[in-house]
């Protein structure tokens, strides 16, 4: 059972898990979570390695239906659609729930036709000048334009790490996602890198509702204003950030943020 902190005055969730299990062949990997991902914050998935936060993460876009012995039962919403009904276009719920993995994996095309193709397939801008302004923009909120607006012709894979994982979140950007879905996102970054992303995961809240998936607690408590701490694939506790690394209810999240185990 999870205990779920009262009174987190939420607004309306932007996506909604119930009982949602995940399987690899026989092995459960996620054990009934329900959560609902509010638009006004970010969420952070934390726990132990192999308790399934990233599995659970990839539910929310149907990533796991890219593997092929993974299953997922239960319910997932977005925006009160039943996001594996066979009205739903993958392609389109991608593009609606972005994702950033850990390692930045722009495509090998130039800095503009990697935040251009999104946009192009899925219609969103039809002319030049249209496409120019989307890209302008995206890469402005992800707080790369001042370093790249003179090399946007330039391969996505020279720019450094940083700035490569930055593109990625102006990729995701360019559809016009409502949710972002991260997956440990600076970890396999520098601490000045790291920073970089923290501050724009910051500044995109609100705009979109993020989830990180976290393995630094002091990460998920600088970025995250929720917090879902997991355990064996259980979903163990879940409330207001500030109150999981202070006054954590659970034993486990406990022994968790103390270092006990992890
Ligand atoms: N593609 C896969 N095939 C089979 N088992 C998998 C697969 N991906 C994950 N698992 C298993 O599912 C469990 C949960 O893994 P998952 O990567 O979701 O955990 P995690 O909490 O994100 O771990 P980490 O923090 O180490 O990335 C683990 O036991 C893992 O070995």
């Amino acid at each position: 059972m999870t205990v779920i902190h009262e009174n987190l005055n939420d607004t309306e969730a932007k996506m909604r898990a119930r009982d949602v299990s995940v399987y690899y062949g026989d092995k459960k990997a996620i054990d009934e979570v329900s959560i609902d991902i509010s638009p006004d914050y970010v969420t952070a998935f934390i726990g132990p390695s192999g308790c399934g936060k990233s599995t659970f993460l990839r539910c929310f876009n149907r990533m796991n239906d890219t593997i092929p012995i993974a299953k997922v039962d239960g319910l997932i919403e977005l925006e009160g659609e039943d996001i594996h009904s066979n009205v739903m276009d993958v392609v389109q719920l991608r593009a609606r729930v972005g994702m950033v993995f850990q390692k930045p994996n722009p495509f090998p095309k130039s800095i503009y036709d990697n935040i251009a193709y999104g946009p192009k397939i899925h219609g969103l801008a039809e002319k030049k000048p249209d496409l120019d302004a989307i890209v302008e923009k995206s890469l402005t909120r992800a707080g790369l334009w001042d370093e790249v607006k003179d090399r946007l012709e330039d391969s996505g894979t020279a720019l450094s790490g940083g700035q490569q994982q930055r593109l990625c979140i102006a990729r995701a950007i360019a559809v016009d996602p409502e949710v972002i879905l991260m997956d440990e996102p600076a970890s396999a970054l520098d601490p000045i890198a790291t920073a970089k992303i923290e501050e724009l995961i910051d500044e995109l809240s609100g705009r979109y509702a993020i989830v990180i998936v976290t393995h630094s607690m002091q990460q998920a408590a600088r970025v995250s204003q929720r917090t879902a701490f997991f355990h064996l694939g259980k979903m163990v506790e879940y409330g207001r950030t500030s109150d999981i690394f202070t006054n954590p209810i659970e034993q486990r999240t406990q022994d968790y943020i103390t270092g006990r185990y992890g």
